[in-house]
């Protein structure tokens, strides 16, 4: 077809959202995918990256705007790429994030209806992310810059505030760039690996106020960051402490192993389900805490926990969920690869004088197998690449009762449930999806599971 090849217009008819965010249309048959579209749209396209049955097309005029779109919060939503969906309706992100897990559930799982719940929200669709980590570069003009990559770029749109972040982080993040370019200090480049600080990361405790400044450097040379801390403790009531974290790597992960406190505490405190959270810089914390919240609420008495129990949280992290559900259980176990986790859940546990929980480190793929219990519920949290299949394999040979799948990812939470589900071992009683992302593609969702009771007499032993 003549017009099916890179730099041609075509008029596309979105019907869809992917779940990367983009909208979908087709034109003869084809697909084409065009982002800052919203399903009702119709576009003029410019055909970017053409295969013989899709395409990516760059949007050229909005010919019909969808009863969908609405002007967005952000006065660069156009050209920041931390954001997908700042032009839609916050109303129909959530009808789109619920399809999106259907869809998953429908396309990889192979589960016809799957029963998914409205989208939980914990709070506002702005001003809800408590950590933010922003690139530095140095601008046209020989400032420091901070902000967000813009879409399918290394060029920084910068940021002097952020509306889906917390607007306490507002002031420090405005006058942080300015101390550095007085400072002198370098800024990473990473087309040389020269220079030296990568990353401003700030995190706030949304109850306690408290925030936690670092810079992620290449090495730990700025000469005078001690002096600079301590101004910056003394200049911002709420800040608590400033540390750096090092991250020697050409890599694209933004932490590394190595994080040093410069002055104040290495950590800020958080409530979060009636207890005190000692959090980290760089230790995993869900970014929505009060999405979070809402979340474990609805475990909680999904799962209504006998007091004889015991509770698996493989992927624990610092203990979010662990502790806020092990004053309901007989004993509760926390798995983590992440030792610094680790000690922090462990420490989390003591001042909230948690006394039935033990944290393991290691992963779950080595620490599950040799279990010598079976949990009566294993709360399963990957990272969004899911459980790798050992972990899978494992839970259908040792079969606990109950399975509490949290996932950051539609498609592999799809790939994994398919496994539990196959041949009947495990049902699905509930899908719950959060949103954790507001005026992003990203969705959580949580799925609850029980064991078939045809299986349950078959459940493996106490002792494997
Ligand atoms: C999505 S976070 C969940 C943390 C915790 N459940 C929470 O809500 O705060 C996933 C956690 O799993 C850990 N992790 C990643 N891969 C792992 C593995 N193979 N074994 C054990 N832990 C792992 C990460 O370090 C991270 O803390």
């Amino acid at each position: 077809m003549e017009n099916w090849q890179q730099g041609e217009l075509i008029e596309v008819e979105i019907t869809d959202l992917s779940d990367t965010g983009d909208g979908v249309g087709r034109w003869q048959d084809r697909v084409v995918f065009v982002p800052d579209t919203v399903t009702g749209d119709r576009v003029l396209v410019r055909l970017v990256h053409v295969k013989p049955n899709y395409a990516y097309g760059k949007l050229k005029q909005l010919l019909q705007p969808s009863s969908h779109r609405i002007r967005p919060s952000c006065i660069v939503a156009d050209k920041c790429g931390g954001c997908q969906w700042q032009h839609i309706s916050y109303e129909y992100q959530l009808v789109a994030k619920r399809n999106q897990v259907i869809q998953a559930l429908e396309r990889i799982g192979g589960f016809a209806q799957p029963p998914v719940d409205p989208v939980l929200v914990g709070g506002e669709s702005l001003g809800y992310r408590n950590k933010a980590t922003y690139p530095l570069s140095i601008s046209h003009t020989g400032h420091v810059q901070a902000g967000y990559y813009q879409k399918g770029s290394h060029q920084l749109v910068n940021l002097n505030q952020c509306p889906v972040q917390d607007a306490r982080f507002n002031p420090l993040l405005l006058e942080v760039k300015q101390d550095i370019e007085k400072r002198g200090w370098l800024l990473y480049n990473e087309q040389r690996h020269t220079g030296v600080i990568r990353h401003l990361g700030l995190r706030i405790g949304r109850r306690t106020g408290e925030i936690l400044l670092t810079l992620v450097v290449k090495d730990w040379s700025l000469p005078g960051i001690k002096d600079q801390a301590l101004e910056w403790l003394k200049r911002y009531p709420q800040l608590v402490g400033v540390s750096l974290n090092r991250n020697g790597d050409r890599t694209n992960a933004i932490f590394g192993s190595e994080t040093r406190c410069i002055a104040g505490t290495p950590y800020l405190r958080e409530q979060f389900a009636g207890l005190e959270f000692h959090v980290l810089p760089d230790t995993f914390f869900q970014v929505y805490t009060e999405t979070a919240e809402a979340l474990l609420q609805i475990i909680k008495s999904e799962l209504n926990l006998q007091a004889s129990s015991v509770l698996l949280d493989a992927y624990c992290g610092i203990g979010t969920l662990t502790l806020p559900l092990a004053k309901h259980v007989n004993q509760a176990i926390g798995f983590e690869v992440q030792p610094e986790a680790v000690e922090q859940a462990i420490l989390n546990a003591r001042i909230n004088n948690i006394n039935n929980v033990t944290f393991i480190t290691g992963t779950v793929e080595k620490l599950l197998p040799s279990m010598d219990i079976t949990p009566d519920v294993v709360l399963l949290d990957p990272p969004r690449k899911g459980c790798a299949n050992i972990v899978m394999e494992t839970l259908l040979q040792k079969k606990p009762p109950r399975i509490v799948y949290v996932s950051c990812k539609a498609t592999t939470l799809a790939r994994d449930l398919k496994l539990l589900c196959q041949d009947g071992v495990y049902s699905i009683t509930r899908i719950q999806p959060a949103d954790f992302f507001p005026q992003t593609a990203h969705v959580e969702a949580v799925a609850f599971i029980v064991l078939s009771q045809l299986y349950e007499g078959s459940k493996s032993s106490k002792k494997l």
